[in-house]
């Protein structure tokens, strides 16, 4: 058993918050923007509305640093500060979910994700440039397949089972 916090990332629509209730019989699980919104008071689109990007960034790195849990669902954006991707290898493991981008922005397209009314093409450059920061992860998980078996895969990394 690896006792130590599994950091789930991944681009938007990867499946990171649907894993919340998979996740809950196996141990503690915090999802960061669901912690960002109660620090704020208000939901990540307001945030995002009223202050930007970079004082949600701020206030991202400060939950992570913040949060307790032995499973935590990120949010996309956590791994563009350098210091946030060192946090969470030093204290416990990253870990990627990987789906190609077409099938993120279908999931996606439709919601109230702020970054998303910047459009297909935007978001897709976004897509290829993060990529490079995700492979800085422990572990690379498909999320191609249902959030049971996905997060059963994770669970088993996390008890040493794998
Ligand atoms: N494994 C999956 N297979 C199919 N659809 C999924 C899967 N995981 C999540 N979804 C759907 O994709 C959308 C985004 O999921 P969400 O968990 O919010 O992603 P994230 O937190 O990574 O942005 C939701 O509509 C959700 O129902
Ligand atoms: O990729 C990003 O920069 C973001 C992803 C979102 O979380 P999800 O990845 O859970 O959608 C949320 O934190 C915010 O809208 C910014
Ligand atoms: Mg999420």
């Amino acid at each position: 058993m690896n006792d130590k916090p599994f950091y789930i990332v991944g681009f938007m629509g990867t499946g990171k918050s649907t894993l919340f209730s998979f996740f809950k019989e196996s141990g503690e699980v915090a999802d960061l923007d669901s912690v960002i919104e109660a620090m704020t008071g208000m939901d990540i689109a307001t945030y995002f509305d009223r202050y930007g990007e970079k004082a949600f960034r701020d206030v991202e790195t400060e939950a992570l640093q913040r949060v307790d849990a032995d499973y935590v669902l990120t949010g996309g954006g956590v791994v563009e500060r350098p210091e946030n991707i060192s946090w969470m290898r030093e204290r416990g493991t990253m870990i990627h979910l990987n789906l190609p981008f077409e099938d993120c922005w279908e999931r996606i397209k439709d919601s109230n994700r702020p970054l998303v009314k910047k459009g297909q093409v935007e978001v897709q450059s976004l897509y290829k440039r993060r990529d490079a920061l995700y492979r800085e992860a422990d572990e690379s998980v498909d999320a191609s397949r249902t959030p049971q078996d996905i997060a059963e895969h994770i669970i088993r990394l996390k008890e040493g089972k794998a």
